[in-house]
């Protein structure tokens, strides 16, 4: 479903981010991405969005070669993608239904289908009876949650999450677990980058190791 193939990427100025990559994820894997910081555990997950484009080798999603798409065609590779990225900001000027609602309007969906759609993934992550509510009065665990709920309102058949229990307490970390797992359980394929060794632990899933932007053996 992921395919790296001998990838690397530099970035202007010189800087090389990877370094000959290579690694397949298969339909259904939870897959756990660890390194240190500057690793290059960022830029592997643009990639696969085709945030950035690789300098040498192929990143292949669901068989299309990502670097390689033009332009007008990114956003009907993002529609099966779920992407939880760090700094990605929930809008304060709309309530939390809003907020999810927003990929699905881009899409182009109906009312109908989009509020029911919107109302299984806030019921997902245990956000249902918060919908009128303004995200600024959430807590921090709460507004990963949200994200996580705007990130999977699509059904993507992938969900990329760089980082996503940076800056929460255990507890909140654990939920978020919780909620990937059942991603997990349903057949979704998930890379997750991550420091944090509980989440790992909990995850039971594979692991792939950077170390300055090489696989780490
Ligand atoms: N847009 C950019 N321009 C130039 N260099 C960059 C850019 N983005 C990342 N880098 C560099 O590429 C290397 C890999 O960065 P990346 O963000 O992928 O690492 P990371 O493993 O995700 O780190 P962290 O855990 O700190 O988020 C770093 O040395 C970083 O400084």
């Amino acid at each position: 479903m992921i395919r790296f193939n001998q990838v690397s990427k530099r970035y202007p100025g010189g800087h090389q981010a990877l370094s000959n990559v290579s690694f397949d994820i298969a339909e259904g894997e939870m897959v756990f991405l660890t390194g240190h910081s500057g690793a290059g555990k960022s830029t592997l997950l643009k990639l696969i969005a085709a945030i950035e484009r690789p300098n040498g080798g192929s990143v292949i999603v669901n068989g299309q070669n990502v670097g390689a798409l033009k332009p007008a065609a990114i956003p009907y590779l993002r529609r099966n993608l779920g992407l939880i990225f760090q700094g990605q900001k929930l809008l304060f000027d709309r309530n939390v239904f809003d907020n999810v609602l927003l990929p699905l309007q881009i899409c182009g969906f109906n009312h109908r289908e989009s509020a029911q759609r919107v109302r299984a993934a806030l019921d997902k992550v245990g956000l249902l009876n918060r919908e009128k509510i303004n995200p600024i009065a959430l807590s921090g665990g709460e507004q990963q949650r949200l994200c996580i709920a705007r990130a999977i309102v699509n059904r993507p058949s992938i969900l990329l999450a760089d980082e996503p229990t940076a800056n929460l307490d255990t507890e909140y970390a654990g939920e978020i677990m919780n909620i990937f797992r059942s991603f997990h359980q349903v057949g979704s394929t998930l890379l997750i980058s991550t420091h944090d060794e509980s989440l790992i632990r909990q995850g039971d899933g594979r692991t792939i190791a950077l170390k300055h932007g090489e696989l780490a053996a």
